[in-house]
């Protein structure tokens, strides 16, 4: 099979796209094995977890915490290369994401009234890091580097168990990026634990960051129970590209986000029949070479798509409907395009912003909503690890400016005690 090409006219390629979009959101089958592993969690708590890790990851697990001298063993052997990606990667994302930072305010702009907002960390937070069938030592740079800015107490991080142990780059970057403790717990179980508590894995108010689809669907069933940041599921590129791009590249960037996972989404939407032509070709003569074929080739071949439009407002607006997790822009002048974009999690503008650039050191977060989510949710930054909190303080002359107005709106809405409320201050 090769990568389909889509043809059709405008309305069908819309329709099309919708209907793939909701086979992507609904699976109702794993939908109830998610909540299965929830209750068992809630019920049993770690005896569960434990159950599940030993399924799912064939580790057998007594604790789960890992522990303070095997994370500092691996920062002391991580080699100099390696430690100085990571620092990099640490100082790009530090020096993007302080300029998010908010610090709330205090108005007084009106005699005898002062209105404010505190901006405040949220106490303790659960870093989802996947670890299914890659490690990711990046993704925890991009959680918990935001989680530190915010000022959260305790920054707990999952990872699923590996059978020799957790990847040291990864114990290396939680270190790094100052990760209070690690739980080596992957998958629906790891987000069930954070979110109810078991006897070792602390209850969290806040679950972040990105997971394969098991791992998409508990937190969204958890959500109420604990805050989600968003649906980070498996990952999508959107390239939206003319004739002028360079087939190989462009196959090159669909199978960088084609090879994280089975399920995940590479599209490309031109103008260029001929385009797309060459880059199917392109993509099967790449995908031959690729470690992760089986993988990518399953991403290509069942959820990828290339759509031919009349013309590139079409891409956009194809694309806006989309709103892809990734979107790169392959066009000349990219920048004049950035109006255009409605819906996407992270844009990459030009021939020389590769996606991966992005997954590393750029600095803008790589945790990011898919699914169609990104109409609604915002990259992972620093505002999803704060709350925010409101005051006033009114003199008693200030309130008997505000009076009448409040016991009418008050009796309108038939609420006679907040009109007696406020009248009380004024009775001898
Ligand atoms: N959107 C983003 O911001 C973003 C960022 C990085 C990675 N990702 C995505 O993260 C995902 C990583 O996936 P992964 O699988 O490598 O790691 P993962 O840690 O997300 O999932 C592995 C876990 O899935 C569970 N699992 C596997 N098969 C199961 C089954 N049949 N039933 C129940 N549970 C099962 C296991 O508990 C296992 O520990 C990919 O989809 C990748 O695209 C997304
Ligand atoms: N592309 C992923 C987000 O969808 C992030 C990532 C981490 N490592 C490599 N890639
Ligand atoms: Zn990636």
């Amino acid at each position: 099979m090769m990568i389909q090409i889509l043809n059709d006219d405008f309305k069908t390629l819309q329709q099309q796209v919708t209907k793939r979009q909701q086979q992507t959101a609904n699976k109702p089958e794993i939908e109830a094995a998610v909540a299965d592993i929830l209750a068992a969690v809630r019920e049993r708590g770690d005896a569960a977890v434990k159950e599940y890790e030993a399924k799912f990851d064939q580790v057998e697990l007594d604790d789960l915490k890992v522990p303070q001298a095997t994370i500092d063993a691996a920062y002391e052997a991580c080699e100099p290369k390696l430690l100085d990606a990571l620092k990099l990667a640490k100082r790009n994302i530090t020096s993007y994401h302080e300029k998010e930072i908010t610090h709330g305010f205090i108005d007084a702009e009106q005699p005898g009234v002062i209105r404010g907002q505190k901006v405040l960390p949220l106490a303790a937070v659960g870093l989802y890091v996947p670890g299914g069938t890659a490690a990711y030592p990046s993704t925890i740079l991009m959680s918990a580097i935001p989680a530190k800015l915010a000022g959260v107490d305790q920054v707990v991080m999952v990872t699923p168990p590996q059978p020799k142990g957790i990847n040291p780059a990864v114990l290396t970057a939680a270190k790094l990026a100052g990760v209070d403790a690690i739980y080596q717990v992957g998958g629906a179980q790891a987000i069930a634990a954070l979110a109810y508590g078991t006897e070792q894995i602390p209850q969290v108010d806040k679950i972040m960051g990105p997971g394969n689809i098991f791992v998409a669907t508990a937190k969204k069933q958890v959500f109420g129970q604990v805050d989600i940041d968003m649906i980070a599921g498996p990952s999508e590129i959107g390239i939206i590209a003319d004739a002028g791009a360079e087939p190989d590249q462009v196959a090159a960037d669909l199978l960088s986000q084609a090879e994280h996972d089975r399920l995940a989404r590479p599209m490309l939407v031109t103008d260029s029949q001929a385009l797309a032509t060459k880059v199917a070709a392109a993509i099967e003569k790449r995908l031959q070479t690729l470690p992760r074929e089986e993988i990518a080739r399953a991403s290509v071949d069942d959820q990828g798509f290339i759509a031919v439009v009349a013309n590139l407002d079409q891409a956009f607006t194809l694309m806006n409907q989309i709103a892809p997790e990734h979107l790169e822009i392959q066009l000349p002048e990219p920048m004049t395009y950035l109006n255009q974009i409605r819906n996407a999690g992270s844009v990459f503008l030009g021939r020389e912003a590769s996606e991966p650039l992005g997954d590393y050191v750029a600095g803008p977060n790589h945790i990011l909503p898919t699914a169609g989510s990104a109409r609604f949710f915002s990259p992972l930054g620093v505002e999803a690890f704060v709350k925010r909190t409101q005051f006033v303080q009114y003199t008693k002359d200030a309130l008997s400016n505000e009076k009448d107005a409040i016991t009418t709106l008050a009796r309108v809405e038939g609420l006679e005690g907040h009109a007696r409320a406020i009248e009380s201050r004024f009775e001898d």
